[in-house]
C-alpha cells in the first residue's frame, strides 16, 4: 500500500530541550499506528509539527510523497490531514448538529458566516445528522453543545473529524478525561474507522492502545526506539526497561 506519511530526521529544540531528536516514523496507508511514550518524551510537540502548528527546526515531512514541512495548517486539511482532540474545536453555545455542519461548510469552503442558510439545507442537514448517528449522538443533534457531558464532547469532536473526510487522521489523546465505560465505547467507536482513514495516534491509555493499533512507535527523550507490531513492542525490552525507568 506504501506509505502516507513519512517523517524524516525531525528535529526541534526549544532552549536546550531537544524535544523531537532525527525523529524518523511512516505510517502506512490504512494503518492506526499509536505513539507512545511517557510524560514529556515530545508526543504533542510531534503532532503540533504534522499539523502544521509548530515548525521543526530541522528534517521534513512528507505526505503522498509531497513535502509538506513548510506549509501552514490549513494547506494541510486542505490536502486531507486533520487533527483533532487536545485542541478542541467545539463551539459550545451553538448546537450539536451546527457545529457538525460548520465542518462540512469548511470542508467545502464556506465562510462560516453563512450556517444559518446553510443549514437549512437539506443535503448538509442529512450529511450532519450521518456523522452524527456514526458516533451515536443523533438524537442530541438540536442540543446545545454546553448541554453534553465530556464524553459526548469526545464523540461530537470525532464526528467532526469523519465530517472532514480526512485520509490522514491525527488523533491526540481522544480518551483523556474518559471514563472506563466512556473509554471502551470511545475504543469501539475507532475501531469502525479502521482501514478507512490512515491514523496516527498518541494516547495515554495503553489497553486502548494495544486494542487498537496495527503498529506502535515508542517515543522516548524525542527519539523512536522502536516500531513494531503489539505484540513486539510488548516483548521488548528497550521499550520495558524506558517505562519501567520511569515508575
Ligand atoms: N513551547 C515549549 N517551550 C519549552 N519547552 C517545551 C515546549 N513545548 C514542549 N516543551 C518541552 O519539550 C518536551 C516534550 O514535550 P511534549 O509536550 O511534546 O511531550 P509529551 O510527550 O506530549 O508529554 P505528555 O505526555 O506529558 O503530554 C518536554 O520536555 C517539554 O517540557
Amino acid at each position: 500500500m506504501g506509505d502516507i506519511l513519512q517523517i524524516q530526521g525531525l528535529n526541534k529544540s526549544f532552549g536546550g530541550i531537544k524535544a523531537t531528536d532525527n525523529l524518523t516514523l511512516a505510517v502506512e496507508t490504512g494503518e492506526l499506528h499509536a505513539v507512545i511514550g511517557p510524560n514529556g518524551a515530545g508526543k504533542t510537540t510531534l503532532i503540533s509539527q504534522l499539523s502544521g502548528a509548530q515548525r521543526p527546526d530541522t528534517g521534513r515531512i512528507l505526505f503522498k510523497g509531497r513535502d509538506i514541512t513548510a506549509l501552514p495548517t490549513h494547506r494541510r486539511a486542505h490536502l486531507g490531514i486533520t487533527r483533532s482532540f487536545q485542541i478542541t474545536s467545539l463551539i459550545m453555545d451553538m448546537s450539536v448538529l451546527d457545529n457538525v455542519a460548520l465542518a462540512l461548510q469548511a470542508r467545502e469552503g464556506h465562510s462560516f458566516r453563512f450556517v444559518q442558510a446553510a443549514r437549512s439545507v437539506d443535503g448538509l442537514r442529512r450529511k450532519g445528522l450521518d456523522y452524527l448517528d456514526r458516533v451515536g449522538l443523533a438524537d442530541k443533534a438540536e442540543q446545545q453543545t454546553v448541554a453534553l457531558s465530556h464524553g459526548e464532547h469526545r464523540r461530537m469532536e470525532l464526528a467532526i473529524a469523519l465530517a472532514s473526510e480526512a485520509e490522514l487522521m491525527l488523533l491526540d489523546e481522544p480518551m483523556a478525561g474518559l471514563g472506563s465505560q466512556e473509554s471502551h465505547e470511545m475504543v469501539d467507536l475507532l475501531r469502525t474507522l479502521k482501514g478507512k482513514h490512515s491514523i496516527l495516534l498518541i494516547e495515554h491509555d495503553m489497553d486502548a492502545v494495544f486494542a487498537l493499533a496495527d503498529r506502535i512507535s515508542v517515543l522516548v527523550y524525542g527519539h523512536i526506539i522502536a516500531t513494531g507490531t503489539p505484540q513486539e513492542i510488548r516483548d521488548n525490552e528497550a521499550v520495558q526497561h524506558a517505562y519501567l525507568g520511569e515508575e
